[in-house]
């Protein structure tokens, strides 16, 4: 089918990107070529009418909490986590830029003659006309972390849904990546979430796409196609939201 008869099941998104994925196979930094792929998929939904706000991570360059494990002041270390971000955030718009696709950054802390400082009504404004919006340096504040930021951008621009690109399949019973025995969840409510304490994401973020009736998506961006394939109705990833299913609801 022509990607133009193709129909999104959302007008509007909040994707979070992981700082990490951009490293690539490196263990520091932004490998050009998961830019490049990360543009390709982000470009597929604009072809389709979709409306994509974006928030990326910066633990590819700088944690807050782990420079203050390392000695350092902890608002100095998440002040650096924010800068971070805002230098992914300029990768991210170059590459979607040599794509062709219209792309703003917007910073949460202002940086004159860099990029625009946020605005709500200038960002729906943006994404209304099709523009793609990179919502930088978190939400301005330490001891935050960039998955709030996604939330809270993705309730104030009235997002339909918080998009969660990962590096593993869904969110699972137990950290996938240190017990290969966790079975992945295809739906679960905002309580179990909070409850168990799944790590995929801070529970404040959780906290308040549950108080709002947020939707959260958690996908791996590392599948090629399974971004269009979500946002088309497939069964991608784990969906959190006001579930109060009981019975089976693990993948296969
Ligand atoms: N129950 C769980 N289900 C799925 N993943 C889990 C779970 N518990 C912990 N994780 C881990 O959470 C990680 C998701 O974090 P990810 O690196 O994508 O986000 P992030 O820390 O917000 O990213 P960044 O700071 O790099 O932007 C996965 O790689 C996974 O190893
Ligand atoms: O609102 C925010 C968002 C982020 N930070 C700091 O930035 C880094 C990088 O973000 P990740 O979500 O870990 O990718 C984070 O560790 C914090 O130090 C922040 O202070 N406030």
């Amino acid at each position: 089918m022509p990607a133009t008869e193709k129909q999104s099941k959302y007008k509007r998104i909040l994707l979070k990107l992981s700082g990490e994925a951009l490293m690539g196979d490196e263990n520091f930094g932004i490998d050009p070529k998961v830019l490049d792929r990360m543009a390709l998929e982000i470009g597929q939904l604009v072809g389709i009418g979709v409306q994509v706000g974006i928030v990326i991570g910066g633990g590819n360059l700088f944690r807050g909490a782990a420079l203050s494990a390392a000695g350092m002041d902890r608002v100095t270390g998440d002040h650096m986590g924010m800068l971070a971000t805002v230098m992914n955030a300029l990768a991210m718009r170059d590459a979607l830029e040599r794509s062709n696709i219209a792309t703003r950054v917007m910073s949460a802390i202002p940086m004159s003659g860099v990029v625009d400082h946020y605005d709500r009504r200038n960002a729906m404004r943006y994404l209304n006309q099709g523009d793609v919006v990179i919502f930088s340096a978190g939400t301005g504040n330490p001891f935050f972390t960039t998955d709030s930021a996604a939330c809270l951008r993705g309730i104030e621009v009235e997002a339909d849904v918080v998009i969660k690109a990962t590096k593993v399949d869904g969110v699972f019973t137990a950290d996938p990546m240190k017990d290969p025995s966790a079975k992945r969840y295809l739906h679960l409510g905002y309580d179990e979430a909070i409850e168990k304490q799944l790590g995929v994401m801070d529970l404040t973020a959780i906290c308040l796409t549950r108080d709002h009736d947020m939707p959260i998506r958690v996908f791996n961006m590392n599948k090629p196609g399974a971004l269009a394939n979500l946002v088309l109705g497939g069964d991608e990833g784990t969906l959190i939201d006001r579930c109060d299913e009981v019975g089976e609801k693990y993948a296969e």
